[in-house]
């Protein structure tokens, strides 16, 4: 068996090696005639798979290691019966990690004492929106939801009308990307509902970029009163427009899910998939091939305020602000050396740092303490310092 894969896709020696000979290629110029002899693609969210690419291959399985298929022509797949797998809820927790950390930020920057009181609307409550909603309510935050399928099939959620859910502190997106159907996603953020968001509102989208129209986004942030916005998902990837990259508060390359944890259950997902169209016995190896916990330095005592010890812990873990400024550094070399932003903006994503997820961290805190309650609640391994 031939097995063409994106060279971004972690682990795949270890996972697929004994199903056949992988070929690793570049997944945002691959082309048809690298798949001439391939049996198997398996692709990250940067490859258009459609007719374009595998009419006339031999390719019968299709794998990608990411939650969104909208890179994907499943219904073509489907009428060539090519077999089809991604990796639903792979990098879900790696999302909401991205979003409690931008919102850790967010209140410090408004001076805002906690998660407490805060109003967050989530639009799209799926694995990962759900996942969200979940953490925010243990938090104290009031959330509404805006998800009318799940509504429709009655799930119980705090929903609430898109009108209301736009007048929270902060509007979080979270739907996939589609273009027909009754509760279709491309725009859904028009200039009209943008002109909804007013000044000290935060706008995150960590969903697909084109769920937001980026030139409205652009000229509503032009405007007096504009939102705070953080995007990691943009129109045009890799070439986001430049004046809306400056205009946002934080602007990262896509990169929301990319903890090691989430990146590794894609990899083990899509070689499931694989080994079970193949009719072979998965091999047993996330474990071993995972680095262990971190064994985490962070120690808060009884002197510590629990918001304070929250955002700090957030922060040891991830601090969106470093990806926000490495991805400006890399787009103003690329303009001064007359590089595309492009390529600046891809390789962003190729060399990303190693992130691992709070469920990584341990840290220790007073027993019984409100910090040991918040860490909880965010997902850390939390260490009573009586126990350690
Ligand atoms: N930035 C990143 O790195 C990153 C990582 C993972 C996923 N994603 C994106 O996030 C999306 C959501 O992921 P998920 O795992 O939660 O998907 P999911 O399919 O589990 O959930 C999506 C939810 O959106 C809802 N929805 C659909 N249309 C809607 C609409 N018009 N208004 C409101 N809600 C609507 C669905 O009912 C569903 O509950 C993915 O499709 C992917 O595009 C991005
Ligand atoms: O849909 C997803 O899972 C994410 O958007 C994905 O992790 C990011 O895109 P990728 O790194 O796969 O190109």
């Amino acid at each position: 068996m031939r097995i063409v894969a994106d060279e971004n896709i972690p682990l795949l020696e270890a996972f697929c090696g004994d199903v056949g000979a992988l070929t690793r290629v570049n997944g945002r110029s691959l082309i048809r005639d690298q798949l001439r002899d391939a049996d198997v693609l398996l692709v990250r969210s940067v490859t258009r798979v459609d007719a374009a690419l595998l009419a006339g291959t031999n390719v019968r399985f299709v794998g990608t290691a990411t939650i969104g298929t909208d890179h994907v022509d499943t219904q073509w797949l489907a009428r060539q019966g090519i077999t089809f797998s991604s990796a639903p809820g792979c990098n879900a927790s790696s999302v909401v990690q991205y979003v409690l950390s931008v919102l850790s930020v967010y209140l410090v920057r408004q001076q805002r004492p906690g998660f407490d009181g805060l109003s967050v609307g989530v639009i799209g409550a799926g694995n990962v929106g759900g996942a969200l909603v979940q953490r925010l309510l243990a938090l104290g935050v009031n959330v509404r939801v805006s998800d009318p399928p799940r509504q429709q099939q009655g799930a119980d959620l705090p929903f609430a009308s898109l009108d209301d859910v736009l007048q929270c502190d902060v509007v979080s997106l979270h739907t996939p990307l589609t273009t027909a159907g009754p509760h279709a996603t491309a725009h859904l953020l028009d200039a009209a509902l943008l002109s909804r968001l007013g000044a000290g509102q935060l706008l995150i989208n960590s969903g697909r970029g084109p769920v937001i129209d980026n030139r409205a986004l652009l000229e509503r942030m032009r405007e007096p009163e504009a939102p705070l916005v953080a995007l990691d998902v943009w129109e045009n990837e890799p070439e986001p427009l430049p004046e809306l990259v400056d205009s946002c508060w934080l602007a990262t390359p896509h990169i929301a899910g990319c903890s090691l944890e989430g990146k590794c259950r894609g990899t083990e997902m899509i070689a499931r998939a694989l080994h079970q169209w193949a009719g072979a016995d998965m091999p047993a190896r996330l474990a071993s091939v995972l680095p262990p916990p971190l064994l985490s330095e962070l120690h808060f005592t009884d002197q510590v305020e629990p918001m304070d010890a929250l955002h700090r812990a957030l922060m040891a873990c991830y601090d969106p602000r470093d990806d926000d400024s490495r991805l400006r550094g890399a787009l103003a070399r690329a303009d001064a050396a007359g590089n595309p932003r492009g390529a600046a903006f891809d390789e962003q994503r190729k060399r990303y740092p190693v992130r691992r997820e709070p469920s990584s961290l341990a840290v220790r805190v007073p027993p019984g303490s409100d910090t040991a309650k918040g860490l909880s609640k965010c997902g850390f391994e939390v260490i009573e310092a009586s126990k350690a």
